[in-house]
């Protein structure tokens, strides 16, 4: 099995607080993984991470065979959307790609055809001011992709869209994946994530909760929103539990591998 993402004990601080706590992650290359955790348990703090934004305190990691102390050698490779993607907003939607990929170096030659993959070949000369958030989000995914990215990163793609909009979205990450390509998504979607990702990194507080493929946590029954708040009720008696019998600190929360 090659590894797309790999890390070990990977621990990011801020003043007094842990907020990821010693993580260690393994993504298959080939799936959708998906990354799932309430608000503030160090999704995006971890996806930076793996994209050489934000600096480990400790730990290792991999990203497609190259460490991450190296994010230059591995970046062109990975593909990335995290939070709102920062376009011209006078440029039409096929300008914005055509600076980016200037700046990027790449080839323009593909632009069209990236245009068409997500759903934009309508208005890809229409200027990005005049975009809805569905058509940002997938402007957004056609930058992720102009790399031709082994790996692509995605922070809340769904984020504020509608029905429609999220049922686009999940077209999009299928297709990029049956392109070969691995994905990582986070989001609190959970049936959007059940549906398409076959890969799962449940995250609490910092720390693993889960992680290992979507059916081996649905194995028993259910869907994957009992589980998720199973392990979160879990979590919240185990802390009761040790802050009731013992003096000492809150028991650890890891979870299956
Ligand atoms: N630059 C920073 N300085 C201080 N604290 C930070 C910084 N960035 C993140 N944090 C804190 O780290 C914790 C984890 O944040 P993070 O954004 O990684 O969580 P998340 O799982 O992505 O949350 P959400 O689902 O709400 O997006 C939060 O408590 C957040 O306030």
């Amino acid at each position: 099995m090659t590894t797309a993402i790999s890390t070990r004990g990977l621990t990011k601080r801020y003043g007094a607080r842990t907020v990821v706590d010693h993580l260690d992650l393994d993504v298959p290359a080939g799936v959708v993984a998906g990354f799932i955790g309430p608000n503030g348990a160090g999704k995006t703090t971890t996806l930076r991470m793996l994209l050489g934004l934000v600096r480990p305190d400790a730990g290792t990691g991999s990203v497609n065979g190259v460490p991450l102390t190296q994010p230059a050698r591995y970046l062109p490779r990975v593909g990335a959307l995290i939070e709102s993607p920062a376009f011209y907003p006078g440029l039409s939607g096929a300008r914005n790609l055509a600076v980016q990929a200037t700046l990027g170096g790449l080839d323009p030659a593909g632009i069209p055809a990236l245009l068409e993959r997500v759903g934009l070949a309508a208005r890809g000369a229409s200027p990005f001011q005049s975009y809805s958030l569905g058509m940002r989000q997938r402007l957004g995914i056609a930058s992720a992709l102009l790399g031709d990215p082994a790996l692509v990163v995605l922070d809340e793609p769904t984020n504020g869209l509608d029905p429609a909009g999220i049922r686009e979205m999940r077209g999009i990450l299928r297709s990029i994946n049956q392109e070969g390509r691995t994905v990582l998504v986070s989001s609190h979607l959970l049936a959007e994530v059940e549906q398409v990702c076959d890969w799962l990194i449940v995250i609490g507080e910092g720390r693993r909760l889960f992680q290992g493929p979507t059916r081996d946590l649905l194995a028993g029954g259910g869907d994957l929103e009992d589980h998720y708040l199973a392990m979160f009720t879990e979590t919240a008696s185990t802390k009761t539990t040790s802050t009731k019998t013992t003096s000492t600190k809150t028991t650890s929360t890891e979870g299956t591998s």
